[in-house]
């Protein structure tokens, strides 16, 4: 079996009394590309961030590529998470840097890079995303919604990362456009051989882009099947989920 690149022992974590997660487990090999569904403040995000080492479990253990990095810190993480992408919800640019220097922010501040060296980066990864040259000196205000996306996603691919996070990587688009950044992110996680784990509320993106779909209610995952048979997943929190209903064993978060 091959390892996983990143894999959740029983990782819990609250905050006072709002016990957010309460036992994750959950895994993701190279080359898969894994959804995870939830309500909202069901803790998808925490989960994420618990992923990226921006937070730490209270408990349980977090394995990349092998090795416990629940509690790694300093350079240790930083070598971690120079073999990660993320595509944060909304897009996440910096506003005041113009779209290359977003696009070549880890190359710039983390790699140091020289910047001649890192705008042609930019610029072939635009390229990849199907964006031009021209739109490289362009500030993200400048730009429209899909276009942003693009760019966030040049931005998690640029390193060539082994795991990619997306966080909502479809809201706030129509479905034309939010297909078209599917396919993006297909055609790019493939290209690099990369695994990724997406979390969405958008039921098109999740059948589209998953090989796997997992469900992470009150804290757990519940579920966990092949993208192909979600419809008759057996389960009645996922199938509510799945269509959308607010009347089921999950109450709508209002
Ligand atoms: N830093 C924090 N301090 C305190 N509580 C937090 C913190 N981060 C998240 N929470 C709480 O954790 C719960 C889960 O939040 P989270 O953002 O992970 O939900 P989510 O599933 O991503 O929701 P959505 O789909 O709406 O984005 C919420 O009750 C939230 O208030």
């Amino acid at each position: 079996m091959t390892q996983p690149i990143l894999e959740l022992k029983d990782v819990k974590k609250s905050f006072g009394s709002n016990h957010v997660l309460r036992g994750v487990n959950i895994d993701v090999s190279p080359g898969q590309s894994l959804v995870i569904l939830g309500g909202s403040g069901s803790g998808k995000s925490v989960m994420l961030k618990n992923a990226l080492g921006l937070m730490t479990p209270d408990s349980g253990k977090i394995f990349f590529d092998g090795d416990d990095v629940t509690h790694e810190q300093g350079k240790e993480r930083e070598a971690m998470r120079a073999r990660m992408g993320m595509l944060f919800q909304s897009g996440a640019l910096f506003d005041s840097l113009p779209v290359w220097e977003n696009v070549a922010f880890r190359l710039l501040n983390a790699e140091k890079m020289k910047r001649a060296e890192a705008k042609e980066r930019a610029i072939d990864t635009l390229k990849k995303v199907r964006l031009g040259a021209s739109i490289a000196d362009l500030y993200p205000a400048e730009l429209s919604g899909g276009m942003q996306k693009r760019v966030a996603l040049a931005r998690a691919i640029i390193t060539k990362p082994e795991l990619i996070f997306f966080d909502e990587p479809t809201t706030g688009l129509d479905p034309i456009t939010a297909d078209a950044i599917n396919d993006l992110i297909i055609e790019q996680v493939k290209a690099l051989g990369a695994a990724s784990i997406s979390i969405t509320h958008d039921m098109a993106s999740a059948r589209k882009i998953a090989d796997e779909i997992a469900m992470l209610f009150e804290g757990e995952i519940i579920w966990r099947g092949p993208a192909d048979i979600i419809d008759n997943s057996g389960n009645d929190y996922v199938d509510q989920f799945v269509h959308g209903r607010a009347e089921g064993p999950i109450q709508p978060a209002i």
